[in-house]
């Protein structure tokens, strides 16, 4: 579905040009869940800003299904780091901005709107305001944002990497859990080893920059998988220390 093919992209910045992707080629099948790893500055932010339309490749092409990602598209969503609320906008109402920019009819998705918040714990929350809620509650607002109008394609760029240990394992098996409901074909990069052999069918490890695919491991540990103690323990400790061995 998603196919970069020999992928590489340069800035030119007053010190000269610095490039932070070079010959990436990566095929991503539809409904696949595919995590992205590397050191700081390794070119992941760039790799899913080239897929999610906001920049152009210097060599090579990015396609969805056969077609050049050369602008924006509608069925693909950029999630950040950070939540990015309207901040006078309720919580459904924030939820309900792109069903509100695309004039999409509102019940429907109301009702989804509320399923969703529903999934990530934020039931009694509809009418709440950002400043009323904590950081990790925020960030599950901005996922149920992402998702609303089913997006074919989710990219996330850290998404949970402003929070708290515990918030960030919730929010990653409530990732799971709605992936696995409704699997869009996914992108998250993350530095957090253990949350991609969490939530990933495949692990694409870049070198440090300018980066190139180091490696792709699959991760074939059955789902629901868990943080804690399970049958696959053995499997998952052994994709971490792979992972591992190859980042450090
Ligand atoms: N718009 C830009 N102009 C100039 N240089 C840029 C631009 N965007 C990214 N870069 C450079 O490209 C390289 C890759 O940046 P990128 O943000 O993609 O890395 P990253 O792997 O996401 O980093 P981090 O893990 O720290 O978020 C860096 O050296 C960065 O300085």
């Amino acid at each position: 579905m998603i196919d970069l093919e020999r992928v590489s992209r340069t800035f030119t910045t007053r010190g000269g040009e610095v490039a932070a992707l070079r010959d990436i080629d990566l095929e991503i099948a539809e409904g696949q869940f595919v995590a992205v790893i590397g050191r700081s500055g390794c070119g992941k932010s760039t790799l899913l800003r080239l897929m999610a339309g906001l920049l152009a490749p210097t060599a090579g092409r990015v396609t969805i299904d056969g077609s050049p990602v050369l602008r924006p598209r509608r069925d693909v969503v950029l999630m950040h780091q950070l939540p990015a609320l309207l901040p006078w906008r309720t919580v459904l109402g924030n939820v309900m901005l792109p069903v509100e920019i695309q004039r999409l009819p509102r019940a429907e998705y109301q009702a989804r709107a509320a399923e969703l918040l529903d999934t990530v714990g934020l039931a009694g929350f509809h009418r709440r305001h950002p400043y009323e809620l904590s950081g990790g509650m925020q960030q599950r607002v901005a996922l149920c944002r992402a998702l609303i109008q089913r997006p074919r394609v989710l990219l996330m760029d850290e998404p949970f990497s402003a929070l708290d240990a515990l918030t960030r394992e919730e929010l990653a098996a409530q990732l799971q859990e709605m992936h696995l409901t409704r699997p869009a074909t996914t992108v998250f990069v993350t530095h957090s080893i253990s949350e991609a052999v969490l939530l990933a069918d495949r692990v694409v490890v870049l070198s440090a920059r300018p980066g190139q695919v180091r490696r792709v491991l699959d991760v074939k540990i059955p789902r629901p998988r868990s943080f804690g103690h399970n049958a696959h323990v053995a499997d998952a400790a052994a994709c971490i220390a792979e992972l591992h061995d190859l980042l450090y």
